[in-house]
């Protein structure tokens, strides 16, 4: 069997060709949705990832804004810059990226954000209404990889309903949300969230429909973990150097022999990451779309 590909850049490309259109319904009515983004440091990768989502914006006509600053930053400051962002009405929704330097308490700061602006749906309230909103439509921000990973999935035809998925990774960015969103009564898949304490991975790999790999841990998913015929997501983002060419490379946690044994496989790159940040646009046009 050779995979079919859940071909993430095409999906995310169609995602953001919808939110065009939105963008331009609220412009009519004098709306322009606003994206502002928190980077501490000089992370190259970070640097990437948040200079891709100013792109995106501009892309489907989110007005952006960036704020930028030092790795000496402290608490306090980065703090101001939040309540600044907080009280900034051409701000719809932001973010701030992650990870922060070691020295700068996360969890207070994403709990300093404004829960309406709450681009990334990681603030505690918006976890907490994930949480207690199973059977009812869920009218807040939603964490973007998570969403991402279940569009990805629905929008190549293929239902959640009953299938046994196995999560790999308890991080607060995709392990332990997407469990409460794909048990959603509207999703209605059954997980397994499996962990680096997980007694015999394997046998929970083995029989899983649906294996989301977000580990971070190279190749962790190999083929003989997969059940033929399965679907397999790589979320996993690792930077390793190629022994061969001596250049740094992006590796996934699932191994290329994975692709003789399952159904579908979301490849890495072109697979989730492109999903994570469409979705993170639709939360900003939804939240905008909200205050009309
Ligand atoms: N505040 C947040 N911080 C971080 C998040 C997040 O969702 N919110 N997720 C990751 C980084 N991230 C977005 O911020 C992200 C990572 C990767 C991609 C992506 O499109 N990757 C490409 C490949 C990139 C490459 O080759 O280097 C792909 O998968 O095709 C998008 C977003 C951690 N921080």
């Amino acid at each position: 069997m050779t995979a079919q590909i859940l071909d993430g850049s095409a999906t995310a490309a169609t995602i953001k060709a919808e939110l065009r259109t939105r963008v331009s319904a609220l412009a009519e009515r004098g709306i322009v949705p606003g994206l502002a983004t928190v980077l501490v440091g000089d992370d190259p990768g970070s640097q990437w990832y948040v200079a891709g989502k100013h792109r995106d914006c501009a892309e489907v006509g989110i007005a952006s804004i960036r704020r930028d600053l030092p790795e000496s930053t402290t608490q306090a400051e980065l703090e101001a810059v939040l309540d600044e962002l907080n009280a900034d009405p051409a701000v719809t929704g932001y973010i701030v990226q992650l990870p922060l330097p070691a020295h700068i308490d996360t969890d207070a700061i994403l709990e300093r954000i404004d829960p309406a602006k709450d681009a990334d749906g990681l603030h505690p309230t918006n976890l907490g209404r994930l949480m207690l909103r199973a059977s009812r439509e869920i009218d807040t921000p939603l964490p973007c990889t998570p969403r991402g990973v279940i569009e990805l999935v629905s929008r190549h035809g293929i239902s959640w309903d009953g299938l046994d998925v196995v999560v790999i990774g308890r991080g607060v960015t995709v392990g332990r949300p997407i469990g409460s969103l794909l048990t959603r009564r509207a999703v209605n898949a059954t997980v397994t969230l499996t962990h680096t304490g997980t007694r015999d991975l394997g046998s929970h790999l083995r029989r899983a429909d649906v294996i989301v790999a977000a580990a971070g841990v190279p190749g962790i998913v190999s083929a003989d973990d997969v059940k033929p015929g399965a679907i397999v997501l790589d979320v996993g983002v690792s930077r390793v150097t190629d022994e061969a060419t001596g250049k740094s490379r992006i590796a996934g946690d699932v191994a290329d022999d994975v692709r003789e044994v399952a159904a579908w496989v979301s490849p890495n790159p072109g697979g989730v990451g492109p999903m994570t940040r469409a979705l993170l646009l639709a939360n900003v046009v939804e939240t905008a779309e909200r205050q009309v």
